[in-house]
């Protein structure tokens, strides 16, 4: 039998199968790691096997055998995440390899290192200046790490070294580290039976430096099992009691893996579903009658804040497991906290896993084997959730449906709702995605008929939605308030802080002082071809225009008014939680934000203090504008629309929209008590008008018109091409080359080619961007794909490709 492997190194031309023998006696599946002997000096490497084969093309003395299976035999990839390996390399444009890593737990890859060793010379080898230098490097050493020379003599010293190797100076040596993540135990007890116990015994009560040994054989006399370190700390021994007996075979030591459980099922208690709403129940009988279906769509349901998507999400999920089946809940990172978790534990039990970026790797890696093993049955998680080895998930469901955070910003730069979607279809799975303010790409498809749409328009008490106030902060400048608090939002937080209910300030931080506007009329410079706001670029004080790369001066004053109050727009949450603090001396003010939730919990200790009434004011980024609900919660502060409004992408007045609607959803779910108010320079912008009116339809309507008439997506379909490099020469040079090839390879002329454009500089590398533009979709990746590949592997590897279709934040 022959493995047919793809080999888990990450270079272009590596994409591809490699066949290898199975050797006698060792059990193989598809969907196994296992370790390969590769190229022609038998490096090791990890390796994947996607299908076996009862023949080989391959000559007999030339194949090579598998070394090892990993995993005990069990596979990592179940039949249907490797089927959507293969839809992610053609999607997105990258290595079977990449796709496999991406879908995998991180950090259980076999990691490989490299050492180079020195050999003794004789007399007459003659040195060049350069091998002298290497082995001065060494000093007293025999052996140093690879790394050591590369950085020396630089990256691609290799074939210096196995030169130098030939020649007898040295050695090339490979070790392959294995990351198994096992929680494991070490468990000692007595041998009781043991024909020394009796003698061992008699000598430790008899002399005084063996007390150590006394006090363990009379604690493990009872046949008690203990940990080292619970030995130690009961008995107040070292290590050598432990040690000596250990050797003479005494104790025993077994060894004793756990998984590790992130949630305790047994602290939340048990919950029934709730009767459905009239909505809720329509809702419900359309998804059931889509679960039934062999072929199902994908559903959008269009849910305001409070209408009881997640009630109808259990339900759902409670007709999965009645099957036999798994279901997978994908949240935004940032909204995973226990208080959702628990709401799903409630209903299911220990059946549920929580599975996120915060957990440690041995944990991830638990809730991994647990899913494959059959342990838990329903899993909420980030986008990597998608990919637990489940036998037979029967839905996929995904809240908060909107979110940016569901797009992943690595290799490969996957859109988790189309890759959800893909994965539905491979199980055969409902999938499901929930959200008061859908996005218009998945809104338009559904309204298409490409997505079952189902609405909820009530909350489920009868809540009503808050009042929304609109304050020009154009005025409140023109009549002397400089502060980023209009007055009258100061006038209602000093209410709130009198009647002792809570107040939440929004401020979104995506576009964080990259755009420039007037603060006396408002009006945000903006690249006249492409109506998109023009990006500040500090260092050279100019603007830039992301999409086609036009460049323009910074203006000295304001083009439209005359006013010299032009700056670029940029407040922090820090400055607003400074004021706040001047303002409201007497308040209790909880700021949370990227900077305030870097350690595990923290994030969560901020809500939950804030949940429990020990603030007033809790001021952060959108993260707090993710599902929670705070009853105390009367008054909503968006201090700074515009941010979001005036980002550089042509999704900027819908993130913009959507946010304002999100942040209102926090005000008064309760009763009639909710206040919001909208602060902002662009009073006039159809965005606010229609948040103001929380008017979702309306937005949506003008919004797609105005895409209609740009030709932007949904009405178009355009590339981003990334082309990175350390050199600027080079990576500059391969962008030209690119865009001009690109425009040769399109003859018929369907296409838009702007750029290439330079990006600022990304952790040290020069960034090149082409946008290709075209009508639809098919024919434009039928254009592009073909010629970046190529690109791809007649370039060295100094300079980059990535490729990106309809990306949402082009840069
Ligand atoms: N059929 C029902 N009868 C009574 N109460 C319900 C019903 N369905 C849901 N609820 C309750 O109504 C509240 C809002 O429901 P839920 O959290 O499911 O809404 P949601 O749409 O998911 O909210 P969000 O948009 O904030 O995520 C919850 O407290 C929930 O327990
Ligand atoms: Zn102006
Ligand atoms: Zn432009």
């Amino acid at each position: 039998m022959y493995a047919k492997v793809i080999v888990g190194l990450n270079q272009p031309e590596m994409d591809k199968l490699f066949d290898y023998r199975i050797p006698e006696g060792m059990a193989v599946e598809i969907g196994v790691r296992v370790i390969v002997p590769f190229g022609s000096r038998n490096k090791k490497a990890e390796g994947y096997v996607i299908s076996l084969s009862e023949k080989t093309e391959v000559p007999a003395d030339k194949i090579k055998e598998l070394l090892e299976v990993l995993d005990e035999g069990r596979p990592t990839f179940t039949p249907a995440l490797l089927d959507l390996a293969e839809w992610m390399k053609e999607r997105y444009f990258c290595t079977l390899n990449q796709c496999l890593q991406a879908i995998m737990p991180p950090g259980i890859r076999t990691k490989s290192s490299w050492t180079v060793s020195r050999k003794s010379l004789d007399a007459e080898t003659k040195l060049t200046p350069k091998e002298t230098a290497l082995l001065a490097l060494f000093g007293e050493r025999r052996e140093i790490p690879l790394e050591e020379v590369q950085a020396e003599f630089g990256g691609d010293c290799l074939t210096f070294l196995r030169k130098a190797e030939g020649k007898g100076l040295l050695a090339l040596k490979q070790e392959l580290h294995r990351s198994e993540y096992k929680n494991e135990k070490r468990l000692y007890s007595l041998d009781r039976d043991h024909p020394l116990l009796e003698a061992a015994w008699k000598k430790a009560e008899k002399e005084k430096r063996l007390e150590g040994q006394r006090l363990l054989l009379e604690y493990l006399a009872n046949g008690r099992e203990a940990t080292a370190a619970e030995l130690k700390e009961a008995l107040g021994i070292t290590d050598s009691p432990i040690k000596t007996l250990l050797k003479k075979g005494i104790l025993r030591e077994r060894r004793q893996t756990e998984r590790r459980n992130v949630f305790d099922a047994d602290t939340v208690e048990r919950t029934q579903p709730f009767t459905p709403t009239a909505e809720q129940a329509a809702a419900l009988s359309a998804l059931h009658r889509e679960l039934e279906q062999e072929e199902k769509k994908p559903v959008l349901l269009h849910g305001v804040t409070g209408s009881g998507k997640t009630e109808i999400y259990m339900q759902i999920i409670a007709e999965v497991l009645a099957r036999g089946e798994q279901a997978i809940v994908l949240v935004p990172e940032i909204a995973l906290t226990p208080l959702l978790a628990e709401r799903f534990v409630s209903r299911f039990g220990d059946a549920v896993s929580v599975t996120h970026s915060r957990l440690s790797m041995g944990e991830r890696v638990d809730q991994w084997k647990k899913a494959r093993d059959g342990e838990i049955s329903v899993v909420i998680g980030a986008r990597s959730a998608l990919f637990l080895p489940f036998p037979k998930v029967g839905a996929i469901i995904m809240d908060e449906a909107h979110e940016n955070s569901y797009v992943s910003d690595i290799t490969p730069k996957y859109d988790t709702k189309d890759v959800a979607a893909a994965l539905a279809k491979r199980y055969g799975a409902l999938f499901l995605m929930g959200t008061a303010t859908p996005d218009f790409i998945s809104y338009y498809k559904a309204k298409q008929g490409e997505f079952l749409l189902l609405e909820l328009k009530e909350r489920t008490g009868g809540g009503v939605l808050p009042r929304m106030l609109v304050t020009d902060m154009r005025k409140e400048l023109a009549e002397g308030n400089r502060s980023a608090f209009g007055r009258a939002l100061q006038a209602e937080i000093r209410r709130n802080l009198e009647k002792g209910e809570q107040t939440m300030l929004f401020l979104n931080r995506r576009g964080y002082a990259t755009f420039v506007s007037c603060r006396s009329c408002g009006h945000v410079m903006k690249c006249p071809e492409c109506d998109l706001t023009y990006t500040y670029h500090a260092k050279e004080h100019a603007l830039a225009c992301h999409y086609c790369g036009r460049r323009a001066p910074l203006p000295k004053v304001c083009p439209v008014c005359g006013s010299k109050y032009i700056r670029y727009f940029g407040t922090g949450t820090q400055k607003i939680e400074e004021e706040a603090g001047k303002l409201f001396p007497e308040a209790r003010i909880l700021r949370m934000d990227l900077d305030t939730t870097l350690t595990k919990h923290s994030h969560e200790k901020i809500l939950a203090a804030f949940a429990a009434g020990e603030a007033d004011i809790l001021i952060g980024t959108q993260m707090i504008a993710k599902g929670h609900d705070y009853p105390n919660v009367t008054l909503v502060g968006i201090m700074a629309a515009d941010l979001s409004l005036n980002a550089d992408s042509f999704t900027a007045a819908e993130t913009g929209f959507r946010l304002m609607l999100q942040a209102a959803g926090r005000a008064g779910r309760r009763d009639d008590r909710g206040r919001v108010f909208l602060q902002t320079y662009q009073p006039q912008h159809y965005a606010v008008q229609y948040a103001a009116k929380q008017d979702y339809e309306g937005f949506y309507e003008e919004e797609m018109l105005m895409r209609q008439m740009m030709g932007y997506p949904p009405f178009s379909a355009f590339f981003s091409i990334l082309l990175t490099g350390a050199a600027q020469e080079e990576a500059a040079q391969a962008a030209q080359e690119l865009a001009e090839r690109l425009a040769q390879a399109d003859e018929e002329e369907i296409a838009t080619i702007l750029g290439p454009t330079a990006l600022p500089k990304f952790r040290g590398e020069y960034r090149y961007q082409i946008i290709v533009k075209a009508a639809e979709e098919e024919p434009l990746r039928q254009l592009v794909l073909p010629t970046a590949e190529r690109m791809k592997k007649e370039r060295n590897r100094n300079v980059r490709v990535g490729l990106a279709l309809n990306p949402t934040n082009i840069v």
